[in-house]
């Protein structure tokens, strides 16, 4: 039976392992990454070449998205490669359509790229990516000088804008998304004024904003602190890493199972704070090793409950609760309030599924508490979130009768996850 997402079954039974794993594996392609140097490159007028390229639902929705805006796309998917010859937007005429799916970073990217279209764009995105936050870059995109109607909801999408927006000086809020701020940053360098932009509150997800200035200078453009000048970006070859939040569901193994898993291709250079997840695992009590290529993670048996502040990298939160489950003491998460806008509200949902399992874990306002326990057979529930689907099943590598229903979720940004995760097994 094939393991990839669209193969699934409608539940899928996880088998725990009959020994410890001792396996090296290469995640996929960066979903942060790709589509940051999907934008930046449709922005360039001439061909870049990407490789590494994650082939997955919220890449496929950018792949899309800046066709749309008229650039060409040519992907070759079995050597992970896309060719895109970008465009001029401010030279662009005619009405566009984006389907941004249940992408947040291509919904929030895309908007301020189609302002620089001096035509009409019109945004949209799947009924979960609709019940999602856009009002505060909708705001600061009418500051800047774009037009933006609401086609529904205020503040949400469907949106059409029409620009091209001028730039200058804009303020944001940080707490909600750091997407707002990676898409007004992407769109900079084309905006007459160029932009500063002036945090009006803590931000969140710091490190994704230092990936956006990254990728922004491999493109050629400028960013100082939040200041982006006028320029341009310039065509690329650029090869995207492999993705950090993807790979803390195996090292997340390595740790509750006692065995041993190398993730290849990033390691201390990697511009994904996501990476920073080991750290948790080691002060849980496993045994981690970086060099600049990889991260081997090597469970030791045992492991202790941390407390711990993961506003920076709350896409490996549900993962850590996971590896919880499995330790001596509770972990108690903060920071992270803002992740009850994401697919799901997360917080509430693995504390809800937790307790499903009967582990006793409790929610409060800015994160959640997880006391360790056994867990019981549970069908999970995953509220179509490929994040709850990815760390529920690894409780199913330890404990028997784990299900997880609607495993095909997990095709947002890792279409192969039940495939890699059953080479667990396989070579353990
Ligand atoms: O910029 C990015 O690539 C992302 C930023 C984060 O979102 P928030 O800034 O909304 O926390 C993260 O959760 C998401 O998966 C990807
Ligand atoms: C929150 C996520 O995605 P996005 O915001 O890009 O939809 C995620 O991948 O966990």
């Amino acid at each position: 039976m094939s393991l990839l997402a669209d193969d699934l079954p409608d539940v899928l039974a996880v088998t725990p392992l009959a020994s410890p794993p001792d396996v090296s594996l290469r995640p996929p392609g960066s979903k942060s990454i790709t589509n940051r140097a999907l934008i930046c490159a449709a922005l360039a007028p001439g061909r870049s070449t990407l490789t590494g390229m994650l082939f997955a639902d919220d890449t496929r929705a950018m792949l899309g998205a800046v066709a749309a805006l008229g650039a060409t796309v040519t992907a070759d998917e079995a050597a992970l490669t896309v060719l895109v010859d970008g465009i001029d937007p401010l030279a662009a005429t005619g009405e566009v359509h984006v389907d941004a799916r249940q992408s947040g970073t291509t919904g929030r990217f895309v908007l301020p790229a189609a302002a620089l279209r001096p035509a009409r764009g019109i945004v949209d995105g799947s009924t979960q990516l609709r019940a999602r936050p856009f009002a505060p870059l909708v705001d600061a995109l009418r500051d800047l000088g774009a037009t933006v109607e609401d086609l529904d909801q205020p503040g949400f999408l469907p949106v059409a804008v029409t620009g091209p927006v001028a730039g200058g000086k804009v303020a944001l809020p940080g707490h909600i998304s750091s997407q707002f701020l990676s898409g007004l940053l992407m769109a900079g360098p084309l905006m007459a004024e160029g932009l500063t932009v002036e945090l009006t509150s803590p931000l969140v997800s710091v490190p994704y904003v230092e990936a956006t200035a990254a990728v922004m200078a491999a493109f050629g453009a400028t960013v100082e602190g939040l200041t982006v000048p006028p320029g341009a970006y310039r065509p690329t070859a650029y090869d995207i890493e492999p993705d950090a939040s993807a790979a803390s569901y195996p090292l997340a193994a390595a740790a509750i199972t006692g065995g041993r898993v190398t993730v290849e291709g990033l390691g201390t250079r990697s511009l994904q704070g996501d990476v920073r997840f080991a750290d948790l695992l080691e002060r849980m009590g496993a045994r981690v090793e970086r060099t600049a290529e990889r991260i081997t993670v090597t469970g030791t048996g045992a492991l202790h409950g941390i407390d711990v502040d993961m506003a920076d990298i709350s896409d490996t939160a549900q993962t850590l609760a996971a590896v919880a489950v499995f330790a001596d003491s509770p972990t108690r998460v903060t920071g992270i309030g803002f992740i009850r806008r994401k697919e799901t509200d997360r917080v509430a949902a693995v504390v809800t599924e937790l307790r499903r399992a009967g582990i006793d874990a409790v929610e409060d306002e800015d994160g959640f508490t997880v006391n360790p326990g056994t867990p019981a057979p549970t069908v999970f529930e995953t509220y179509d979130d490929h994040r709850m689907a990815m760390s529920m099943a690894l409780l199913g590598l330890r404990a028997p009768g784990v299900q997880i229903r609607n495993p095909r979720c997990v095709a947002k940004t890792y279409p192969a996850y039940f495939a890699d995760l059953a080479r667990l097994a396989q070579q353990g």
